[in-house]
């Protein structure tokens, strides 16, 4: 039986009047591939709107260009790819460059589901000694490759999935996890020691001991991309934030703010992914405790 948390119950640090560009953590996302370059940029751009103080998208070398292009306040590590623009073999070496100095890391949206990306998802979790978000093609490579078992710090680890992820992690059906997200999730968790964070309406965030279920956002998020800007939000959070559970609450419940916002200003059916980022700013402030942050 876990014990059931609410937003109140949590304390949350704001940011020293003298801090600096590394205060505020250097996150790392990557994913992204030909055809979904926005996924990466969305979660990048979130980084960046979570209060992270550096934030660098590593991406396919094919899409650099216009990862780079779209927001200039991150930095872009190129991937290696093959003559077709997908990625190819990245070697140890590059990962260990790309973790060096994190304080987050986040991997998965747009990555694609092929066996090396599979390698570099490995390599990132092993080598990682951050906190680090799975999400999309990495939780669906990590269902595949049972990569989610063996390594050590995965206490540190927080994995996104939508109950369509979930339910290729636990061979279940969507409808079995969409009927039984708390108990799921929680089971999930604690079998892993890691945090899960169910998403859809009322987002189950659960260590496996202690569960919150989100009251913040509404059905104009389910729009392509929403889910990619939790991913960097949450990096975000975490590079700034020493618990994997309350950080993870913590981006949820802004990312639905964000969303009501959106939604409040510009319709519930018209909003779009891209909206979330602008709102962020506005969620943040949001925060009664925060209110000249
Ligand atoms: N701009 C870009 O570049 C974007 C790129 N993106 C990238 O696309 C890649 C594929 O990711 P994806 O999530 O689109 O496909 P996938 O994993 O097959 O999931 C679909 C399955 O899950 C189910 N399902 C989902 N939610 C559910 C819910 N609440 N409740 C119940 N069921 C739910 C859903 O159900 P159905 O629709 O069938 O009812 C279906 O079965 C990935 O790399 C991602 O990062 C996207 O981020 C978009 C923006
Ligand atoms: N009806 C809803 N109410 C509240 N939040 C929702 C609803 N539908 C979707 N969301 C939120 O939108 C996001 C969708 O994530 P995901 O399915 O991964 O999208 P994508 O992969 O397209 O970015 C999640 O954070 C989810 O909780
Ligand atoms: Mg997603």
């Amino acid at each position: 039986m876990s014990t059931k948390i609410q937003i109140d119950d949590l304390e949350f640090a704001n940011r020293p009047v003298d801090g600096h560009k590394g205060t505020f953590g250097k996150v790392a996302v990557i994913g992204g591939s030909l055809g979904m370059s926005g996924s990466i940029t969305l979660s990048a751009t979130a980084a960046l709107r979570g209060g992270a103080g550096l934030v660098t998208a590593a991406v396919p070398q094919s899409i650099q260009a216009i990862v780079a292009g779209y927001e200039p306040s991150y930095m872009t590590v190129a991937l290696p790819t093959d003559v077709h623009g997908q990625l190819a073999a990245v070697d140890a070496d590059i990962v260990t460059e790309l973790l060096d100095g994190k304080s987050a890391v986040a991997i998965g949206p747009g990555l694609g589901q092929t066996k090396l990306a599979a390698d570099l998802v490995l390599a990132v979790l092993k080598q990682a000694d951050c906190p680090v978000v799975l999400d999309a093609d990495a939780l669906n490579l990590a269902a595949e490759f049972e990569l989610l078992h063996g390594i050590p710090r995965r206490s540190r680890w927080v994995i996104t999935p939508h109950p369509g992820e979930f339910a290729r992690l636990t061979g279940e059906s969507i409808s079995h996890v969409s009927a039984n997200r708390e108990s799921l999730a929680e089971r999930f968790a604690a079998e892993h020691e890691l945090t899960v964070v169910l998403k859809g309406a009322n987002t189950v965030v659960t260590d496996g001991s202690r569960t919150y279920v989100n009251q913040t956002g509404n059905s104009g998020m389910a729009t392509g991309g929403s889910g990619d800007i939790l991913t960097g939000l949450t990096a975000a959070v975490l590079g700034q934030h020493a618990d994997a559970l309350e950080g993870a609450i913590l981006a949820v419940y802004v990312h639905g703010i964000a969303g009501d916002l959106a939604a409040e200003a510009l319709s519930q059916r018209g909003m779009i992914a891209s909206d979330l980022l602008r709102f962020l700013s506005a969620a943040w402030r949001n925060l009664s405790h925060e209110p000249s942050d």
